[in-house]
């Protein structure tokens, strides 16, 4: 089996359920560990992961460890939130609908989704770290649908009809960023 080196002990940092389920879904050996570290702050998400990776392995050391970072970016704004998108979205904060009103009033709805999947381990030099990156483009529409998390419900991808919120588990994973992230981090596992 490819992945049998992946099992059992991959541990995924986030305190994020959503994030968490789809990954598994993905990857069932990989395990949570939903452990508060400080995290950096930084548009570019490889340095935020780095760090709590180093933070991590500090507290844990010799296990294989995984962080994962998502992002939305608008055109109309220039790429950001990009990786702040979660304090845009927080209660009390723009939000949902506010985002979206924004796309409109500026009259570009283009943004993009990237997941950055870091994977920090053992090596017999020391500890190897690597990114796997997934991008698709999309649109920004008005908060619908259920399904999902996040800003699932005002992102929808290229080539579909619907936001992430109104796919099926399924369908969100034929159009996810985070599914080519996998695929990037699946393929190096193959090629070893
Ligand atoms: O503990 P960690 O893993 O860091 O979890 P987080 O919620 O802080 O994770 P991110 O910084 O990667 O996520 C930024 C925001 O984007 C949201 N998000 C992440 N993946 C998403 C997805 O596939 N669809 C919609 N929203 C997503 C997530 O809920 C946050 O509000």
């Amino acid at each position: 089996m490819k992945n049998a080196k992946a099992a059992p002990q991959l541990l995924f940092l986030t305190g994020n359920a959503g994030k968490l389920r789809e990954i598994q879904a993905a990857l069932p050996e990989v395990r949570a560990w939903d452990v508060d570290l400080p995290e950096i702050q930084s548009v570019d998400p490889r340095r935020v992961i780095e760090a709590k990776l180093l933070e991590a392995t500090r507290l844990l050391p010799g296990q294989r460890l995984m962080v994962e970072d998502t992002s939305l970016s608008l055109d109309a704004l220039g790429g950001l939130p990009g990786p702040l998108i979660k304090w845009f979205i927080a209660d009390g904060s723009l939000g949902l609908e506010g985002l979206a009103d924004v796309a409109a009033a500026r009259g570009n709805l283009q943004a993009r989704a990237t997941t950055w999947i870091g994977l920090l381990e053992p090596s017999a030099t020391g500890l190897s770290l690597r990114f796997f990156e997934g991008t698709v483009r999309g649109r920004i529409v008005r908060p619908v649908g259920q399904s999902g998390f996040g800003w699932d419900p005002i992102f929808q991808p290229e080539g579909a009809d619907k936001t992430f919120a109104q796919m099926t588990p399924e369908e969100k994973t034929r159009f996810s960023m985070r599914s080519l992230a996998l695929d990037a981090l699946r393929k190096a596992w193959e090629h070893g």
